[in-house]
Order: structure tokens, then C-alpha cells, then sequence
């Protein structure tokens, strides 16, 4: 089966919301309103985004289903948690990283394990576990091979009742390559940053298209992928007594950079720095967003100097994303419900905007 042939309901909806999106944003320029800055990430009140989202299910929609095929109709009384169904196939789970190896072979005991999965447009589901797409950061894959990475953030609940999230990467094998494709395709329609490799052997071998293996190894149909995301990051390097800097190049700078975003950091040198640069910066060469990392005070210094711009009007509708690293974060907790920094960077990589 080809990428091409597949009829694509998630595509239509995320592009039909990227159009309601841009489409608000143009009517509150038409009608010249001086809306307040848009902000990421989205309250999400406390929301279930921010929840554990390892749960058991039966997986029984998953066997009854046909393999490869993407089908629109999983209505159930889950269907609300896990959404519509985009792809369903057989993948091997590589648990703990060592079963495929680095020409992409699957060692040969374990090619019976592999299990029934199913994507949705809320989640992947395998065996007994479901996991949120909304904690996937990104999916690496090198073309060619049938092994794909998904890099995630799942939440996981201390003894004291306290959420906690870190990375874990899930490493998967399709069935066949074209399987391999198909999956990765589909996560990019869900949104998904894909982050593609080229194939391992394209360094030790003359790419040559009209030699023998240029056919094998590189004429794969390129996979479509979100833009990267071009964005402004304005630390305060004082911020929560000095902790800032470990903050943002330990939290949120990794979850950045598997979401493949391409940065600019400018640190602030003294009080009144973050509001001249939010009141001068060039809008074409960040079109995605100021990303502030401090406390209460710098925040409240982009917005200020994004207020004082002679082009106020398209200013107050670029995205301001926040990494709480001050004494005081305050204002990130009060509107998008969040304290923690890799939380903030999940949802800033979600691009989930509020006015
Ligand atoms: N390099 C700098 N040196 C000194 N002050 C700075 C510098 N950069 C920014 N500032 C000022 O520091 C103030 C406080 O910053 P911010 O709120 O980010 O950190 P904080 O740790 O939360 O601070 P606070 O203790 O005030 O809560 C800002 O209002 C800003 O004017």
C-alpha cells in the first residue's frame, strides 16, 4: 500500500483547525481590535493533558480490527479518551532498546513478539498501554529502515501525590518498510514532529541514484512534516536566584530540540533588556513566538514592550510561551495552570495558544 492511496481524516481536522486558527487571528486584525497577546502553552486546568496517561484497556478493538488499515469509525464508550481510529498494524516494542539493531534487523528470537497497535488521533495503543499523544514530543526515523523512535514525556505519579514527568523514548518495528512509512506518516498528520534521518548507510555509501543500491536505499516517498518552528527566547539569567540558565538547558531546551524548534537565546544583561528586545525584534525571523524563561518580571517585560511597538496590533498576536525559572511564578500558575518547566515546554510544543 502507498502513503498516497490513504484517505486522511486527521490531516483534514488538523488542518481545518490550523485554518480556524489563522482565520481568528485575521478577523481580529480585519476588525483592527487590540486583543490582548496571544500566550502558550493553554490552560489545560490542571488538565487531563497533564495527567498520567498510562492506563490498562482492552485491547480487543485492536485483534477484532483489519491490520493496515486506517479506519474513521471507532465509536465506543472510549472513543472520547482515545479518539478516532487513524492506523492499526503490528509493531514490535524493542522494551529495552536492544532488540533491533543498527542495520535495523530485529534479532531472530524475537520476531514472534510482535503485538497488535493502534493509533488514534488521541493515542498509541499497544498490548495493555495507552500512550497520549499529547505527551509525544516527536518521532525520529532514519529512511529506509523499518524502526521508528518516539520520544515522550509521560507523567508518572510520585508516592506523595506529586506529578512528575521525564523522558522516555519508545522504540518501535513495523512489519515491512512501507508499514514503517505508513506509521510515521501518520503520526506526522496527528501533529507530530518527525524528525527524519537519513538512512545509516548513506555515509559510508556513494549516494549514487543509478547504481545498484541507490534504488534500494534512497527513493522512499518523503514523508510530510510540521514546518519547524522558529522562536525568540528571552532569559533572564537572574532569575530564581541564578537558577534559570540550568532550568532552560536542562528542562525545556531538550524538549525544544526534539521538537525540532530552531532557537535564538538572547540573554538578558539588566532590568529594562527583555522589553527593548520585545519592543525592536523582527518579526520575520521569529514568526512563531517569544519564549520568556524567568519569573513574573520578565514576562510582564515582553508584554510591555510588545505594547509599546509601532505595529502593536500584529504584535499582541505573536504567541508568548513562559518556562517558569524565577522566585516568583505566579502569573504562569494563575492563566495556564502549569508550575513546572517541562510541563510549560510540553504545552509550548503543542502550540496551544490563549489570548
Ligand atoms: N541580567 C539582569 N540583571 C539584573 N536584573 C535583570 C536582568 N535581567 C532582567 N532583570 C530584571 O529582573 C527582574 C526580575 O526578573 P524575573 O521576574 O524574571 O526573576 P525572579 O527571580 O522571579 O525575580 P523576583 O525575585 O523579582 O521574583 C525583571 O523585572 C528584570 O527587570
Amino acid at each position: 500500500m502507498d502513503a498516497t492511496d490513504l484517505e486522511n481524516p486527521t490531516s483534514r481536522n488538523s488542518s481545518q483547525k490550523s485554518s480556524r486558527r489563522s482565520s481568528s487571528r485575521r478577523s481580529q486584525k480585519s476588525a483592527g481590535q487590540q486583543s490582548s497577546p496571544t500566550v502558550f502553552p493553554e490552560k489545560r486546568g490542571k488538565s487531563r493533558s497533564l495527567r498520567q496517561k498510562h492506563v490498562a484497556v482492552d485491547n480487543k478493538d485492536a485483534k477484532k480490527g483489519k491490520n493496515h488499515e486506517r479506519r474513521t469509525d471507532t465509536v465506543d464508550e472510549r472513543s472520547n479518551f482515545v479518539g478516532f481510529e487513524v492506523y492499526s498494524g503490528k509493531l514490535f516494542y524493542d522494551r529495552k532498546n536492544k532488540s533491533i539493531g543498527a542495520d535495523g534487523h530485529l534479532s531472530s528470537n524475537k520476531k514472534a513478539d510482535t503485538t497488535d497497535a493502534r493509533l488514534t488521533s488521541k493515542a498509541l495503543i499497544w498490548g495493555s498501554t495507552v500512550l497520549s499523544l499529547e505527551d509525544v514530543i516527536s518521532v525520529s526515523y532514519n529512511s529506509g529502515l523499518q524502526h521508528f523512535t518516539l520520544h515522550a514525556y509521560p507523567a508518572k505519579n510520585s508516592l506523595f501525590g506529586k506529578t512528575h514527568r521525564a523522558r522516555k523514548d519508545f522504540r518501535f518495528m513495523a512489519s515491512t518498510l512501507d508499514e514503517a512509512i505508513l506509521w510515521v506518516t501518520c503520526f506526522a498528520e496527528q501533529n507530530i514532529y518527525i524528525n527524519v534521518l537519513p538512512h545509516p548507510a548513506t555515509s559510508s555509501i556513494k549516494q549514487d541514484t543509478d547504481g545498484p543500491l541507490g534504488g534500494v536505499l534512497f527513493d522512499y516517498p518523503p514523508i510530510k512534516c510540521r514546518t519547524p518552528q522558529r522562536i525568540l527566547v528571552i532569559l533572564n539569567p537572574r532569575s530564581g536566584h541564578g537558577r534559570s540558565i540550568k532550568v532552560f538547558h536542562e528542562k525545556a531546551e531538550p524538549i525544544f530540540k526534539l521538537a525540532g524548534f530552531h532557537m535564538e537565546v538572547v540573554k538578558t544583561t539588566h532590568a529594562g533588556h527583555a522589553k527593548s528586545l520585545a519592543s525592536t525584534f523582527d518579526f520575520g525571523a521569529f514568526p512563531d513566538g517569544i519564549v520568556c524563561v524567568g519569573g513574573d518580571g520578565i514576562v510582564n517585560e515582553v508584554f510591555n514592550g510588545l505594547l509599546t511597538r509601532s505595529d502593536r496590533t500584529e504584535a499582541v498576536s505573536i504567541p508568548v510561551g513562559i518556562i517558569p525559572a524565577g522566585s516568583d511564578n505566579s502569573l504562569i500558575w494563575t492563566v495556564l495552570g502549569v508550575k513546572d518547566p517541562i510541563s510549560a515546554s510540553l504545552l509550548i510544543v503543542k502550540v496551544a495558544l490563549q489570548p
